[in-house]
């Protein structure tokens, strides 16, 4: 599923009007009566108290509709207007009217910390504010209104966008913001959702469809693509029958070192798990015995006793993963270097390897074009350098995926793959991933997909979604705390299945 930015929200409100020929005004009362309907059937007429604070923009315009709606089929309805501008939008005048003429209590104007209503935790509130329009900090009072509405913790509807987000750089005052338990968003989900910092301002999020342009929807690139099952299927690729393991490549990892050879393992499982034809682990030789006994199926190479300090292949790797429990000791990134000046396969690069090149940038030019790059926040700031905040960091990395033509997979909880200006977003996953090893099995997960032909940014995007996917499958069993990194490798197979599964077949399981 696609993001816009706000101005490309607001052209495709534009273009609607247009070629539907409908006024704004239709087009907002379209949006806010999807919102309305959504909680009338979930509040079936029930009496609790319900806030609905309106800002004087287009945001502030869906609230009075939606107030208008809940006032006319009976609701306890307490409409207030967050007068922080004079410059009122004409939509909100209009359906300011329109609410005076039915509603027998009159919205009630805010200007000023006295005149805040009381909301209590048993009530509920309605956070039509702001919406994708904020554009500067907002003055003092309503910095306190806000948290005077968070104080309340009562149940929290944002339309749109929680009130003091903005759509393209962290909040100027992180309390300052809505907390919304969830919020109904117009058409296409917005990038703030999904990012570290500003992701957790709501709980939940339903995106409506609001029956905007489907042309310009279509042929408007958006600033990012979110990754949800139905983008991923079209990225797999069937076996033929006659294919045989050849077909899959003959793929290395390259890790390990002494009281870190549990990382190779889990790599190595992950990627043959992933389908990949033969898969060789080289790695120290204190992890010889480990290996043989733990992934059988996997052939082992060794270099010297604790350490690696020459990676010599006797074959032609298909895709190498490297840098799981590498450690960076110079006489391993004089390994790596030299690796790195011979090696035409397709790569990952994790952990160490990352923080080997962050040590010695050089190393950076002899990627191969397209070389997977799979940082954790730390190992990422070592490449690229501190940010202002979370679109600062989008930014710094697309450069840096620019300048080195590689595909970055920024690891989190919405996990970023970037290469150039393409942003994916990952939308898989469980804070029960959070684990020691988890990275490591995407490493070898990713490169089981490369060993098999997948170009680069596919498996990047197929590999990321599956592991979130397995880790899925297990949180559903067996909850988020005993989740660890092994249960992902044995639920890889379930993960593919699971893309292929119809609904019906979900519900009915479930
Ligand atoms: N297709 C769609 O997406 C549809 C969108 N719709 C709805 O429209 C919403 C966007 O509406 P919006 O553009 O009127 O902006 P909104 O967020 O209400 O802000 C109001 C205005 O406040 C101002 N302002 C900004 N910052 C400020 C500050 N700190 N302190 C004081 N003032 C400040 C700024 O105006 P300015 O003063 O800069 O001229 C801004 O314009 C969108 O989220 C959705 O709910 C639906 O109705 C239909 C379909
Ligand atoms: N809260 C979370 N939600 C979803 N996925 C997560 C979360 N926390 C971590 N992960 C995933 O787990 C993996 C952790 O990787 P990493 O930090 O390298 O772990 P390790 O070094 O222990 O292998 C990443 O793929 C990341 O996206
Ligand atoms: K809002």
């Amino acid at each position: 599923m696609k993001i816009f930015s706000a101005s490309q929200m607001r052209m495709a409100d534009e273009v609607t009007i247009k070629s539907e020929k409908i006024s704004s005004l239709e087009l907002m009362e379209r949006a806010a009566s999807q919102i309305f309907n959504l909680l009338h059937h979930r509040l079936q007429g029930a009496q609790i108290p319900i806030h609905v604070f309106c800002g004087i923009g287009n945001n502030g315009g869906d609230g009075l509709v939606i107030s208008r709606l809940l006032v006319e089929h009976g609701y306890n309805v307490k409409t207030y207007i967050v007068n922080f501008s004079e410059n009122r939008s004409k939509d909100f005048l209009v359906n300011y009217d329109r609410l005076k003429e039915i509603a027998k209590e009159w919205p009630f104007q805010i200007k000023s910390e006295e005149d805040f209503p009381t909301v209590q935790y048993q009530d509920m509130v309605i956070d039509s504010i702001f919406g994708i329009g904020l554009n500067r900090p907002l003055v003092p009072w309503v910095t306190q209104l806000i948290k005077h509405i968070n104080n309340a913790r009562c149940f929290t509807l944002s339309v749109d966008i929680p009130s003091g987000l903005y759509d393209y750089k962290k909040p100027d005052d992180a309390e300052g913001v809505i907390f919304a338990d969830v919020t109904v968003t117009f058409q296409l989900p917005k990038l703030v959702f999904f990012l570290p910092q500003t992701g957790g301002y709501t709980k939940e999020v339903e995106v409506i469809d609001i029956g905007l342009d489907r042309n310009f929807l279509h042929q408007t690139p958006g600033i990012a693509e979110l990754i949800n099952k139905n983008e991923v299927v079209p990225l797999y690729r069937s076996r033929h029958k006659y294919s045989h393991k050849g077909t899959f490549g003959h793929c290395v990892l390259i890790g390990g070192s002494y009281g870190k050879i549990g990382s190779m393992v889990l790599a190595t499982k992950a990627a043959l798990k992933m389908g990949a034809g033969l898969a060789t682990a080289y790695v120290p030789e204190c992890g010889y015995e480990v290996l043989q006994t733990t992934v059988p199926e996997a052939m082992v190479i060794t270099d010297s006793d604790d350490e690696l300090e020459e990676i010599n292949l006797d074959f032609e790797p298909s895709a190498v993963g490297i840098g799981m429990g590498l450690g960076t000791d110079e006489k391993t990134i004089k390994a790596f270097e030299e690796f790195l000046k011979e090696n035409k396969a397709p790569m990952v690069i994790d952990a160490d390897a990352i923080n080997c090149m962050a040590k010695k940038p050089e190393l950076l030019e002899h990627l191969p074009l397209q070389t997977i790059i799979t940082p954790h926040p730390k190992e990422l700031e070592r490449l690229i350098g501190k940010w202002e905040d979370d679109f600062d960091k989008i930014r710094k990395a697309q450069e840096f995926s620019a300048k080195y033509r590689c595909v970055l997979v920024v690891k989190g909880a919405n996990s970023l793959i970037i290469y150039e200006d393409q942003i994916y977003i990952n939308n898989s996953g469980n804070p029960g991933m959070a684990t020691a090893g988890s990275g490591d099995v995407l490493t070898g997960m990713l490169t089981g997909l490369l060993s098999q032909g997948y170009d680069p940014i596919r498996a990047a995007v197929l590999g990321t979604y599956l592991h979130g996917s397995a880790g899925d499958l297990i949180a559903q069993k067996n909850g988020f705390e005993a989740l660890i990194a092994g249960d992902i490798v044995n639920n890889i197979g379930q993960a593919y299945l699971e893309l292929f599964r119809q609904p019906q077949q979900q519900e009915q399981k479930s």
